[in-house]
């Protein structure tokens, strides 16, 4: 039984396929502050939260049986994901279940900032009925300036083109064909701020991010811009803009998200030239159920299938990708175990090799598989795919990646090389149409071998009864030899033996190998077969 906990108020209809699934046992308790849920997170394999609580280091380091934080929800500024990362606890969000509530919040925004809604609303509650103070401005044929051209920001392009507006928007990842096709004029984010009537926030909030409208930026702006903000608290600092409507460098702001949250205690909450709402941008019955649900489904879909759709903090592989990688995932990591095994010594360097159509593909997940390899010899089952390179980078060993699209002899080939300062190994595998994993290289060595459980790798001198005595040497040990393969570069010179058997051979085993006249090495090589995230 899988135990979850659920921090945050979630819809407990999106939550109901969690509930009611016999695997699992969901305990919803919402009112813990930090050391309370230190206490317990313990108990728990996976945590929903929505953007409430603060996921600290202090609550992770007592997470000892946590795979998994769910974030119903975009935004993961709440969850210390470096922290989660390093120990392996994948983090997952809900990034589209609440994009158009987020979309409609932001136009409810604009539209009620530039009619003076709640000003309007308020003015008139209160006896007055003052038609002039309120008069308001039309969005038709003005500006708006898109910051953040993501799924929410072009869903707000969308919406206010609709209106009339011309777009601007400024997004690293927007190409000029996407925005000649939505018909954006990209512009930098000075002109975003020269040229803007209206201007929109919906960046993740990041080290770019922080400030990026700041006291330079309200100076570039025309006196009478409207600006919101209903991506993250920070993005639009705020003493500055403060002192931006102060001045009357900019007419009005429309604020959702705040630096500090909830946002009681803030002038921006009492200024006459703002209109805020209590981060309401996701909080419709539809949005909430629509994340919730999708963290529903994919935690079972983790535990039961390994199948990750929305990580954060780890490579997720999709459709053909999937189908394309998924063969070459097992052997990546075999072939880091293998590697680490023949490599006496840590290595100081990774160079991986993808050559083939495999090169064209992403291959961060069978990097990941290869390097967990190389490291759960030593590390154990605490390496996974979501801290493999973190604590790879801890051990104080780099790692560098080539690719090639030209075939290598085959459609698709790996190698991995592990580098110290007094030598380096290389293993090369593939995956053969109809004959499954294989690996096809050891250093200058052509072999082809099945990887099995327990392997021994015997360098030696080509002679002849070496391979008589070898097996009456593990007879008497009573080891079964499933396989053996042999590579040599010339009659009667070095070569290379690789023996699959039954059972582990002890270090007497190998000892007593090593008698034999022309051995001149031997390495174990025992796999931990069963695959994992
Ligand atoms: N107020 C709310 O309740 C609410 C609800 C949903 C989402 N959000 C927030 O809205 C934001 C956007 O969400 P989304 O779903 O559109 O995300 P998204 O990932 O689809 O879009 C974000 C966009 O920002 C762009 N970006 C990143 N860094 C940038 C930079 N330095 N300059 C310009 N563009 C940059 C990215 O390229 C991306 O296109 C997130 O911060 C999210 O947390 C808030
Ligand atoms: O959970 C919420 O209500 C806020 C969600 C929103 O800020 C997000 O980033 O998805």
């Amino acid at each position: 039984m899988y135990k979850v906990i659920v921090v945050d108020p979630i819809s407990e209809e999106g939550l109901k396929s969690l509930i009611d699934h016999k695997d699992f046992q969901v305990d919803i308790n919402t009112n813990l502050n930090e050391e309370e849920l230190t206490q317990i997170i313990s108990n728990y394999d996976a945590l929903i939260v929505r953007s409430q609580t603060q996921i600290t280091p202090n609550i992770l380091s007592s997470a000892k049986n946590l795979r998994v934080i769910a974030r119903a929800g975009v935004g993961v500024d709440n969850i210390d994901v470096d922290c989660a990362t390093k120990q392996g606890i994948l983090v997952i969000n809900a990034p589209d279940g609440n994009t158009i509530s987020a979309t409609e919040h932001s136009m409810a925004m604009i539209l009620a900032m530039a009619r003076n809604i709640p000003e309007a609303h308020r003015s008139l509650q209160s006896g007055e009925w003052d038609r002039k103070t309120y008069r308001g401005t039309e969005l038709y044929q003005k500006t708006l300036g898109v910051i953040g051209a993501g799924r929410i920001g072009l869903g707000v392009a969308k919406r206010a083109q609709s209106f009339g507006m011309n777009i601007l928007a400024f997004d690293p990842y927007l190409s000029s064909d996407d925005a000649k096709r939505l018909e954006i004029t990209r512009a930098t984010v000075e002109e975003i701020a020269e040229q803007s009537d209206f201007i929109t926030v919906h960046t993740p909030l990041t080290p770019k991010t922080k400030g990026l409208i700041n006291e330079d930026f309200f100076n570039l702006a025309k006196p009478n811009l409207q600006i919101i903000n209903v991506a993250r608290g920070g993005i639009i600092d705020e003493e500055a803009l403060i002192k931006a409507l102060d001045d009357g460098k900019i007419a009005k702001a429309a604020l959702d998200v705040y630096n500090n949250e909830p946002a009681n205690n803030t002038p921006l909450t009492q200024h006459d030239k703002i209109i805020v709402t209590p981060h309401l941008g996701a909080s419709t019955i539809e949005a909430q159920e629509k994340v919730a649900v999708s963290v529903a489904n994919e935690i079972i879909d983790i535990f039961e299938h390994n199948n990750v759709l929305h990580a954060v903090n780890a490579p997720q592989m999709s459709g053909e990708v999937e189908a394309e990688l998924r063969p070459f995932v097992e052997l990546s990591r075999t072939t880091g175990e293998i590697g680490i095994q023949l490599f006496d010594k840590g290595p100081r360097e990774l160079k991986i090799k993808y050559h083939g159509e495999i090169a064209l593909d992403d291959t961060s997940i069978i990097t990941r598989q290869l390097v967990k390899g190389v490291l759960q010899q030593d590390l154990g089952d605490h390496v996974n795919l979501i801290n493999a390179l973190v604590l790879l980078n801890e051990q104080g060993v780099t790692y560098q990646i080539e690719k090639n699209s030209k075939k290598h002899g085959f459609s698709n080939y790996i190698e991995l090389e592990l580098i110290n300062k007094e030598h380096s190994i290389r293993i090369g595998s593939t995956v053969l149409n109809g004959y499954g994993p294989r690996i096809v290289k050891i250093n200058d060595y052509p072999v082809d071998f099945k990887p099995e459980k327990h392997m021994l790798f015997i360098y030696h001198t080509d002679r002849p009864g070496i391979v008589g005595k070898m097996g009456q040497i593990l007879g008497e040990h009573n080891i079964n030899i499933a396989s053996m393969h042999l590579g040599r570069h010339s009659i009667g010179g070095e070569a290379l033996m690789i023996l699959s058997i039954d059972t582990i051979a002890s270090e007497e085993t190998i000892s007593d190998l090593y008698a034999i006249d022309g051995f001149k090495s031997i390495h174990k090589a025992d796999i931990n077969s069963t695959f994992e995230t």
